[in-house]
Order: structure tokens, then C-alpha cells, then sequence
């Protein structure tokens, strides 16, 4: 059976708080009738994704898309059919939204999306909407003191809302007690912490996640986290990416970027062959070497889920 192709375009409607997302429940007489879903449709002949996406909001919800920006693009295998679901999010829009055609539509909280039977395509979609665009990485501090006023300075002046504690020099003991003190800033403010190291390290210190450098992500053949924990890995290439994914990795870095001072002798993956890459990787994607938040921009615009960087927030 030759499967169709379909090419579809749907929205993650935020909130003006940011906190909640707007999610429609399929009609039961339709394919995937009675999952949620995010609102949207078939691009009809000679649409851009985005011209879709405001015919099909006006149809289905009666509201007009006023600021939107790509999200995630997945493509998904059903038994039927071969599907391309272009994601946009959709930040500021006119209109009160309700079923236009009868169907269920419900304001839910971020937290709250994993509670929601979707269809199958939908899991990375959902890491998408839940995480920002912007990844901390935190540089060396010996000093306790110095490092907690670094990462408070990231957290409260540069809106940081995602951070991964990279240690490399400090040992077991150490990275340990750093971890609670940056766990501790991090949900003050409402902010993920991901742990660089160790599934086991979650068992210590109840962070949100851990991620893998791409040695150790190539040596596990199966997520070992506990429930509700997100798990994220350094890539670099396509072989790491798809492992990555068969694995269930929530999402990743790829690198370098660019060249950067830390790693001269590494050839840069450039623009052109990341977009590639992040076409293929099924989850969303942190560009990251040489990277600033004036890039993040491009970075959505090619597909990525945003920028991850050391040196533009640890100051
Ligand atoms: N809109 C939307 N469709 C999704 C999502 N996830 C997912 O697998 N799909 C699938 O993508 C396809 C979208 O088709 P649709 O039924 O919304 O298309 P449409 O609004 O143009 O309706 P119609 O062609 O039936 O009139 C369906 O097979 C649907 O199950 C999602 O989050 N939102
Ligand atoms: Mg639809």
C-alpha cells in the first residue's frame, strides 16, 4: 500500500500568563475521534503552512492568529498514512475561541497536558509547548558563593527558565550539594534544573531531569528515569540524534554550531546542515555552540526548539 502523504498544520495556543495552552477534542466519528488535539488542519492546495493555520483557526475556534512563530515540525508513520504535523505556536490572537464545530476546547494547564490522551504523533509536541526557548548550560565556579550569584543573575535578569548544571571539575560529593543549591533557585522561580551525569543522580537530588553527554547517551539502550523526570543528551550527529529518539530523550542539544573558542579543531555544523538535522530529529532541538540569545530567532525559524548557551548568561 502506497500510504498518503498529509501535511498538516496545527497551533499551540498559549495563554497571555503563559501558564496554559488551548486544546480541542476530536469529534468520535472522525480518525483519532475523542483524543485532544491541537487545533488545525490540512494544508489545502498551494497554502503555506501558516495560511492554513489561520483558515483553519477562524473555522474551527472563530479566532484571528495575530503573532505566531514555528514551534516543532514532526513527521509521524500511521498505519495509513505518512503525516507532516507543522506546529506553530500562537502567542497573541483576537476572539473569544469556542467549538465552532461542536467539538470540546479547554483551557489546561502546562502541567496538566501529560494528563491528556493525544494522538500518537503528539508526545514531542507536547516537550515543545512545555519547554522555553532559551537553555542554560553553567559554566565553571569553584567558588559556592560566586556560582549562586551567577545563576541567580541568569535566573532573574535573564528570564532563564532552563538550566543544566555542568560541573565537570567538582567531585561526586560536591556536585551533589551544588545541585540542591541550584535546585532550590531554580523552583523558586519557576525554573527546570537538569543534572549533567548519571540517571541514578535523581535518586540524591529530586531535579527534573537528566542529561546525557553523547557517550553515555550511545551506551544506553533504554530510558531508565523515573516517571514525570525528562531526560535530554549532547548530540552531534544524525546516528546520535535517531539514538536519541529511539531511546525516548525528551529533547537535545546538537553541536557545534558554530566554531567556538572551546573546541577549535571541531568542524562547525552551520545553519544549512542543522536544519537538515533537526527536519529528522522527531523532538525538540537546542542549537548550541557559539550560540546567543540574538540567534535564537533564526534558530526557531530553521526549526529549532531555541539556543543553548554557556557564555550569554553565565556572567
Ligand atoms: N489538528 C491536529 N491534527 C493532528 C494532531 N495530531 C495528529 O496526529 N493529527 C492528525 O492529523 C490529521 C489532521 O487532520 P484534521 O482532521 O484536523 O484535518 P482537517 O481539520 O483539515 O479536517 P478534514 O480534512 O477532516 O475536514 C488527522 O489525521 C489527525 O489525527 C494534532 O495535534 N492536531
Ligand atoms: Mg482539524
Amino acid at each position: 500500500m502506497v500510504k498518503r502523504r498529509v501535511h498538516v498544520a496545527a497551533a499551540a495556543i498559549i495563554s497571555a500568563d503563559g501558564r496554559e495552552v488551548l486544546l480541542a477534542r476530536r469529534p468520535s466519528n472522525v480518525d483519532h475521534g475523542g483524543l485532544w488535539e491541537f487545533p488545525g488542519g490540512k494544508l489545502a492546495p498551494y497554502e503555506t503552512g501558516l495560511e492554513a493555520l489561520k483558515r483553519e483557526l477562524h473555522e474551527e475556534l472563530g479566532v484571528e492568529i495575530r503573532r505566531a512563530q514555528p514551534l516543532i515540525r514532526i513527521h509521524h508513520e500511521y498505519s495509513d498514512k505518512h503525516i507532516l504535523l507543522d506546529v506553530w505556536q500562537v502567542h497573541d490572537f483576537a476572539g473569544e475561541p469556542f467549538g465552532r464545530e461542536g467539538q470540546a476546547v479547554r483551557w489546561v494547564p502546562m502541567d496538566e497536558l501529560v494528563n491528556y490522551p493525544f494522538p500518537a504523533a503528539n508526545l514531542p509536541i507536547l516537550r515543545a509547548v512545555m519547554l522555553p526557548t532559551e537553555y542554560l548550560i553553567t559554566g565553571e565556579e569553584a567558588n559556592e558563593a560566586r556560582f549562586i550569584e551567577r545563576l541567580a543573575r541568569a535566573l532573574d535578569e535573564d528570564g532563564v527558565r532552563l538550566v543544566q548544571l555542568r560541573a565537570k571539575s567538582l567531585d561526586e560529593a560536591d556536585y551533589l550539594k551544588r545541585a540542591e543549591q541550584a535546585l532550590a533557585l531554580c523552583h523558586e522561580r519557576g525554573a527546570r534544573l537538569m543534572l549533567n551525569g548519571e540517571p541514578s543522580l535523581l535518586e540524591v537530588v529530586a531535579a527534573d531531569g537528566i542529561h546525557l553527554t553523547s557517550d553515555r547517551l550511545m551506551s544506553l539502550e533504554r530510558r531508565a528515569l523515573p516517571e514525570g523526570k525528562w531526560l535530554s543528551a549532547s548530540t552531534h550527529d544524525l546516528r546520535q540524534l535517531d539514538h536519541a529518539r529511539r531511546i525516548g530523550c525528551d529533547f537535545v542539544t546538537l553541536s557545534p554550531l558554530r566554531t567556538t573558542p572551546s573546541h577549535p579543531e571541531v568542524a562547525p555544523i552551520g545553519w544549512h546542515d542543522f536544519q537538515q538535522l533537526v527536519e529528522r530529529a522527531g523532538m525538540p532541538v537546542f542549537a548550541l555552540g557559539g550560540m546567543t540569545r540574538f540567534d535564537a530567532h533564526h534558530a526557531r525559524a530553521v526549526g529549532a526548539q531555541g539556543i543553548a548557551s554557556i557564555r550569554d548568561f553565565w556572567k
